[in-house]
């Protein structure tokens, strides 16, 4: 798992801003004297955090030389203030001190949903509204490009949708998004519950191994093993491809895990150390980079190669007939060469499976760690959720269809996606001038940015704004059945299901971009309801066998980030075999 040194802190303190109800927060009270502010632990109840310059039993903290300096300069460099906009001096010492997504909530309770950070050599436009959110992802969507994050990801993903620029994204998005058709989906569920299967055997062999002494617990990282189980349903899924990871190793996994570490480590760093000339020889991580990119590259050729001296040509109408179901592969690799692979090159379809390998894979391995830490702290929803899998499935298999009944398990994979959202923040530049809307507190006459700006949209402070969620710490997955127009925001019309009638799942549009996991306009996550329904599949058949509970505390998990949010050092849970299982 990868990890940055600079970000690596354990969070042990519940901190509040005072413009907040305490009781909002539930049992989190804890003095800092206690804890020290300047670790990150995920529990009890996920992150909370308090804005350090409001608080009053707190001084506010106090800006180095360094930090002031710093501002001054960033300030001069990006043209001083942006209109009204409100400015946050992002201390630099900061950025040492804790993951920045915790601070951009910090300053977003202090300085309101749209503020220019100055931080650093660079400045940012942090962007924590519904309204701009939907400006810069949808409503204007082709004035901005994925500015740094393309810059970072290009060496490993080429033109994959991702990093692609805007010629190549228009072609390709419009040839893979069909790939997730509904037949598609419903053959994934085969492949996401016969992964699961192996995984739940591999569990149940290790907890019979522990009968006589341990009484069938087991301790396991459980973190570990739903990476490997993302890894094997992603290669299955996209091209064909049988990791097999659960059970064992191979080089090619090997090499895909060390590439992951590699772009994980690159979206956590502002230095392209990667593009500094002949670093790619000499320093041995990035030959090491190298030699892992080069043993996934050949693999995936071999693919495309095979899939291309296998293609049947067929058209929308035939695939329409044919019986998904059945098919030894249903691949999207074998979609895209089937319908439309003749004129791509195999280097474009390479970076399009190796985009949709790395975009797929640790994202929903995170989901399920977060979930099951979630629900380990609180045992009645654990409980509540067994009740639904035992009525619905009883002994069997999820299905496509039993999928629609298990309400409640898709409702703890959306909570556990608001309060963890991978990634925490979404990243774009400008390409032209603009207009943002001042969003429902900011400036009603918007502001004024100049080309070249770059915009971080928090879905995190999103996910976790007091202002459209109630209790936004807490794990509520019922709270996506009741909350509608959230009190005392002009103007936003909370949850409309009407908005996206047939969905299963709550999204950007039902929630007015309050709530977008998955982003949203024409850039929005193609993996979406594969990702959806392979966590429902994978937490259902967890719990139908087991109950989970944390090793330690939940103090104890340590948080870092990077592309996403995971724990420092594993999920360590104690498993047993459930007792309560009914027969049936
Ligand atoms: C829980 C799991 C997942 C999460 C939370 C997630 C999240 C996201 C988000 C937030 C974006 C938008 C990024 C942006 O606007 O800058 C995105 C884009 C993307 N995701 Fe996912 N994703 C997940 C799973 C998957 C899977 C399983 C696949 C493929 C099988 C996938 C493929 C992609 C691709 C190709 C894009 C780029 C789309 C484009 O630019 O047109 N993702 N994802």
């Amino acid at each position: 798992m990868a990890t940055v040194p600079l970000l690596q802190h354990s969070l042990s303190v519940a901190v509040f801003n005072d413009g907040f109800k305490r009781s909002d927060f539930g049992p989190m009270g804890v003095s800092r004297s206690r804890r020290s502010s300047r670790s990150y632990a995920a529990g009890p109840r996920g992150p909370c955090i308090r804005c350090q310059s409001t608080s009053t039993d707190e001084p506010k903290t106090k800006r180095n030389l360094l930090d002031n300096a710093s501002n001054l300069l960033t300030n001069l460099l990006s043209g001083g203030s942006l209109g009204s906009m409100p400015i946050a001096e992002g201390a630099v010492t900061d950025l040492f001190g804790k993951p920045l997504f915790f601070s951009l909530y910090d300053w977003f309770l202090e300085h309101g949903a749209v503020y220019k950070l100055a931080f650093g050599p660079k400045a940012f436009v942090v962007v924590s509204d519904p309204i701009v959110a939907r400006h810069i992802l949808r409503e204007n969507a082709f004035s901005y490009d994925k500015g740094v994050l393309a810059d970072i990801l290009e060496p490993i993903m080429g033109k994959g949708l991702i990093p692609a620029d805007l010629d190549t994204w228009k072609q390709r998005r419009r040839v893979i998004a069909p790939g997730f058709h509904s037949l598609y989906l419903e053959a994934m569920t085969e492949v996401f519950t016969k992964c699961s299967e192996k995984t739940i055997q591999k569990l149940e062999k290790l907890s019979e191994g522990t009968n006589e002494h341990g009484k069938g617990k087991i301790e396991l990282d459980l973190e570990a093993e739903f990476s490997n189980l993302a890894l094997d349903i992603i290669g299955l899924g996209v091209f064909n491809y049988d990791f097999g990871s659960v059970t064992k190793e191979s080089p090619v996994i090997k090499a895909v895990y060390g590439t992951l570490f590699e772009a994980e480590h690159r979206s956590t760093f502002y230095i392209p150390y990667w593009k500094v000339p002949l670093a790619s020889w000499i320093v041995p991580r990035q030959r090491k980079f190298q030699k892992d990119l080069k043993v996934i590259n050949d693999c995936l050729d071999g693919l495309i190669k095979n899939a291309k001296e296998t293609r049947q040509e067929t058209d929308v109408e035939k695939l329409q007939q044919r019986d998904y179901l059945s098919l030894k592969d249903a691949s999207l690799l074998r979609f895209l060469v089937d319908m439309r692979g003749v004129d791509v090159d195999d280097r474009q379809l390479r970076d399009d499976l190796m985009t949709m390998l790395i975009a797929g894979h640790e994202t929903t391995a995170a989901v399920l760690t977060w979930a099951v830490f979630l629900l380990a702290q609180n045992p009645s929803k654990m409980r509540k959720a067994q009740v639904e899998i035992d009525s619905v499935l009883g002994q069997k298999r999820p299905t496509f269809e039993s999928l629609k009944k298990l309400e409640y398990i898709r409702l703890i994979v959306v909570e556990t996606l608001r309060l963890y959202p991978q990634p925490p923040l979404l990243i774009r530049r400008a390409l032209k001038s603009d207009r943002l809307p001042g969003g429902y507190r900011g400036d009603k006459n918007g502001y004024a940015i100049p080309a070249g700006t770059d915009i971080f949209i928090s879905v995190y402070n999103l996910h976790r704004s007091p202002y459209f969620w109630d209790r936004p710490s807490d794990f509520e997955p019922e709270r996506f059945l009741t909350q509608r127009k959230s009190e005392g925001v002009e103007g936003w019309a909370g949850f409309d299901p009407s908005r996206s009638p047939g969905a299963l799942y709550p999204n950007e549009i039902v929630s007015d971009f309050a709530f977008l996991p998955f982003g949203g306009g024409p850039r929005k996550c193609v993996g979406d309801q594969f990702a959806l329904m392979e966590s429902t599949v994978a937490l259902a058949m967890l719990l139908q066998k087991f109950d989970v509970e944390l090793k330690g505390s939940a103090d104890s998990v340590e948080l870092v980030t990077g592309a996403t949010i995971h724990t420092k050092n594993g999920l360590w849970c104690n498993i047993r075999k459930r007792s309560d299982q009914p027969q049936i």
